[in-house]
């Protein structure tokens, strides 16, 4: 299976062009006020449009009620659900029930102990996402652009699909996939000039390390 590249916390037609156009597999929209990507419905409906199924839509959530998933739904009709927040495993069986669409559920890591939560969200989400557990002060679950201890994930045995995020950029993400052999890759900070501020040679050079490892992989 080829390798899975996702640019989170996209807000702009401009750089959500240009993820299209570098290849990416997953675009992410933020949808968590809190956040420097958060965007409107509005925006949301508009950017789902332009993506027109050249790439899988992320809607990226946490811990949100029915009826901000039912607007989201409306608005961007996402491929995918990205679970975010603190959702119980019977919450993310709800939410699949309910819109019908893939959950990937957020898992975040800081210490080994972290992971004992994945037989439970693995027997009803359809992707995880391993991410840096966010310090106990910060403003938002995700998008810290700082990493996790990958090796964490060196003897990981998990019958589903899964990503690795947090703090990834085109220098380190060939390192992040042959330690964690994850799927797919996910960024937000480190394709950024500014907090929030996508940058397209960031995106470009981010895109094609990811696919350079895949080059390697097949030989
Ligand atoms: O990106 C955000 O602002 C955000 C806010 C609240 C919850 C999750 C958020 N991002 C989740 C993502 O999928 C990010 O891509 C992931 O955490 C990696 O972020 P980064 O370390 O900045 O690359």
């Amino acid at each position: 299976m080829s390798l899975l590249v996702k640019i989170c916390g996209l807000s702009t037609r401009e750089t959500l062009d240009v993820a299209l156009d570098a290849g990416a597999d997953m675009v992410g929209f933020v949808f968590f006020p809190p956040s420097p990507r958060h965007i409107s419905l509005e925006a949301g409906r508009d950017l789902g449009r332009q993506v027109k199924g050249r790439a899988l839509k992320v809607a990226l959530t946490v811990d949100a009620d029915d009826a901000t998933l039912d607007n989201i739904m409306d608005a961007l009709s996402p491929d995918i659900f990205q679970l975010h927040g603190k959702e119980s495993v019977a919450r993310v069986r709800d939410i699949k029930q309910r819109f019908g669409r893939p959950v990937m559920k957020a898992v975040p890591v800081a210490i080994a102990a972290d992971l004992a939560v994945l037989p439970g969200y693995a027997a009803a989400a359809d992707r995880i996402l391993f991410d840096a557990r966010a310090p106990k002060d910060a403003t938002r679950p995700g998008g810290l652009g700082a990493p996790f201890d990958w090796h964490l994930l060196e003897n990981l045995d998990l019958k589903l699909p899964y990503m690795v995020s947090g703090g990834l950029h085109a220098d380190n993400v060939a390192e992040a996939l042959r330690v964690t052999r994850a799927g797919g890759v996910d960024v937000s900070s480190g394709v950024e000039s500014a907090s929030g501020v996508k940058d397209p040679e960031m995106i470009k050079a981010f895109i094609r390390a990811a696919r350079a490892t895949q080059e390697l992989s097949v030989r």
